[in-house]
C-alpha cells in the first residue's frame, strides 16, 4: 500500500472521506516525517498540537457528513502569513517571538476548511531572496541530490521551506507568497508544482508585507489537481484588503481536463536567452510539443521590454520594502535595542541594525535612494513607466494568444553558497518569473522533466488577468504529458 505521506492531496481527501484512513493517521504519519527531517530545516516552528487537534475535530466532521474540503489534510504554512496564537517570524530576528493576535485571510480559509497546520515554513528574510539562505533562522536543504556531486542544493526560495516539505512528503501542500517567484522558482527546484495568481485573487490580509503592489498568496502542491483544489480555498474577496478582487472564484479543480484545443500557446522570443542550458531549452520545446499534443496551437510571440523587467523588479521592490519596512522602529513589533544613554533615534537605529539580515539592509537602502529628493524620477518613477510598457506587453500579446508558455527558472537548483556572494547573479533567478509579477498576471510552475543531474525543471504557463483556470488547465496538460514521476531519496 502507498505510504500517507505519498498520496497527493486529493487521494489524501478521497481516503478520508472512504474511511481508508483516519484523519488523526494521516496527521500522524505527517508528524513522524516532519520529525524524521529536521535535518532539512524546512520549519521554524512545528505545531503538531495544532494539527492533532484539526485531525480530530476533522474525524468527527467526517463521521457526522459535515467535513469541508480540506478536512483533516496536512499542510505548512510559510512563516510569512500571520497566525493567531503562533509565532510568525518572516524569518526574520526582527520578528523573532511575535505572536500575532489574528489570521491571516489565506490561512484562516485554509483552516476553516478543516487543513491540519503542521507548522510554520522556513522562507528567506521577509522573502528576499531566491536559496532560502537568507533566513535568520539557518537555510532550507534541497530534499534533492545532484547524480555528479554531494553538494547541499538550494530548495530556491523565498518559499524555500514550503518547496522543500513538499518535496520531501512533510505536507501534503503548503502556502507560498510570490512577489517575483518566490512561489514558481522554488516550485520549479523542488520538483513540484505552484501557482501565483492574478494579483488581488488573494488577500493580503495578515501576510507580513515586502512589496505590496507585487505580493500574491499561492498554493505549492506536488499536482496542478491539489494547486487548484487549494486555490479554490484560498482565492475570494475581502473587504481588508483594498486590491483584493471582488469577482466569483471558479471550481478550479472541477474544470481540469487538459484539453488545450482552441488555445493558442505564445512562445514568447525574447526569453530565449543567450547561454540558455541546452536541457532547458529542449525540454521548453518539448513542452510546446506536448501543448500541441493536447489541442494547442503553438505560436511565436513577442514581449519586446522582457529584458527591462529584472532591473524594474529590482527597483519596484525594494522601493517598496523600504516603505513597508519603517515599521520596524522597535516599538510597535517584535525586537527594541536600547543603547544605554540613547535617545529615540538611537533605539529605531540599534533595532533596525540589529534586527534586518544584510539582503534586507540591502534593499532598504537601495529602496530609500530610489525613493529619494533627486534620484526619485531617475530611478523609481522611470520603473514605473518601464513597468507600464511590460504591463502592455502583456496586453498585446494576448491578442494574439491565450497563455504563454516559458521555462520557470534559467537552471535547476544549485548548490548552497554558490551564489550567496553575489546578489546580481542571485536576481538573476528571476528573470523569467518577474515580467508577469510585474504585469499582476497569473503564472504557474508545472514540474516537466530533469537535467542531466537528475535535479528538477519546470515550465511556466502564463495567462491573462484572472484565467486562472486557463493556467491551470495548460499545467494539468503539461503534467499529464510529463509524467513527472522522480522524488527526492530518504538521504536526509
Ligand atoms: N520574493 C520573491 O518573489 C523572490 C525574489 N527572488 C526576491 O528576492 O524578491
Amino acid at each position: 500500500m502507498t505510504a500517507l505521506t505519498d498520496l497527493t492531496l486529493a487521494d489524501m481527501a478521497a481516503g478520508l472521506r472512504a474511511r481508508e484512513f483516519s484523519a488523526t493517521e494521516l496527521v500522524g504519519a505527517h508528524v513522524a516525517a516532519v520529525e524524521g527531517a529536521r535535518a532539512l530545516n524546512a520549519f521554524i516552528t512545528e505545531t503538531p498540537e495544532h494539527a492533532f487537534a484539526a485531525a480530530k475535530a476533522a474525524d468527527a466532521a467526517l463521521a457526522g457528513g459535515s467535513a469541508g474540503v480540506l478536512a483533516g489534510i496536512p499542510l505548512g504554512i510559510k512563516d510569512l502569513f500571520a497566525t493567531e496564537g503562533v509565532e510568525t517570524t518572516a524569518a526574520s530576528d526582527m520578528l523573532r517571538g511575535f505572536v500575532p493576535r489574528y489570521e491571516s485571510f489565506v490561512s484562516a480559509k485554509l483552516l476553516g476548511a478543516g487543513a491540519a497546520m503542521l507548522g510554520k515554513l522556513n522562507l528567506d528574510q521577509f522573502a528576499m531572496g531566491s536559496s532560502n539562505e537568507t533566513s535568520a533562522f539557518g537555510n532550507v536543504l534541497s530534499p534533492w541530490r545532484a547524480r555528479n556531486s554531494n553538494a547541499a542544493l538550494t530548495p530556491g526560495g523565498s518559499s524555500g521551506g514550503s518547496a522543500a516539505a513538499v518535496a520531501a512528503r512533510l505536507v501534503a501542500a503548503a502556502t507560498g507568497t510570490d512577489t517575483g517567484g518566490s512561489i514558481r522558482q522554488p516550485a520549479a527546484f523542488a520538483g513540484i508544482a505552484g501557482i501565483k495568481p492574478t494579483y488581488g485573487r488573494c488577500s493580503r490580509w495578515g501576510i507580513v508585507a515586502f512589496a505590496s503592489s507585487l505580493d500574491q498568496a499561492g498554493p505549492m502542491a506536488r499536482t496542478v489537481t491539489d494547486c487548484a483544489l487549494l486555490l479554490g480555498v484560498m482565492a475570494g474577496h475581502d473587504p481588508r484588503d483594498s486590491t483584493s478582487l471582488d469577482v466569483p472564484v471558479p471550481d478550479y479543480a472541477a474544470a481540469l481536463d487538459g484539453d488545450l484545443r482552441g488555445k493558442r500557446i505564445g512562445i514568447p522570443r525574447e526569453y530565449r536567452m543567450e547561454g540558455m542550458d541546452a536541457g532547458l531549452e529542449a525540454l521548453w520545446q518539448q513542452g510546446a510539443d506536448w501543448a500541441r499534443d493536447a489541442g494547442a496551437e503553438i505560436v511565436e510571440v513577442s514581449l519586446p521590454h522582457t529584458a527591462q523587467a529584472l532591473p524594474t523588479y529590482y527597483i519596484v521592490a525594494p522601493a517598496e520594502a523600504s516603505s513597508n519596512l519603517a515599521r520596524y522602529d522597535g516599538v510597535r513589533y517584535g525586537l527594541r535595542v536600547t543603547p544605554e544613554g540613547g535617545n529615540l533615534n538611537d533605539m529605531y537605529a540599534a533595532t533596525r541594525a540589529a534586527g534586518f539580515g544584510a539582503e534586507v539592509r540591502r534593499r532598504i537602502m537601495i529602496g530609500t535612494y530610489v525613493l529619494s529628493a533627486g534620484y526619485y524620477d531617475a530611478y523609481y518613477l522611470q520603473a514605473q513607466k518601464v513597468r507600464a510598457l511590460i504591463a502592455r506587453d502583456f496586453q498585446n500579446v494576448f491578442k494574439q494568444c491565450d497563455l504563454l508558455l516559458t521555462p520557470t527558472a534559467p537552471t535547476s537548483a544549485f548548490a548552497l553558497g554558490s551564489k550567496s556572494d553575489d546578489p546580481i547573479a542571485m536576481y538573476l533567478n528571476d528573470v523569467f518569473t518577474v515580467p508577469s509579477s510585474l504585469a499582476g498576471l497569473p503564472a504557474m510552475s508545472v514540474p516537466a522533466g530533469l537535467d542531466d543531474n537528475g535535479l528538477p525543471l519546470g515550465l511556466q504557463v502564463i495567462g491573462r488577468p484572472l484565467d486562472e483556470a486557463g493556467v491551470l488547465n495548460a499545467g494539468f496538460a503539461l503534467e499529464r504529458a510529463a509524467g513527472f514521476a522522480a522524488r527526492p531519496d530518504n538521504w536526509w
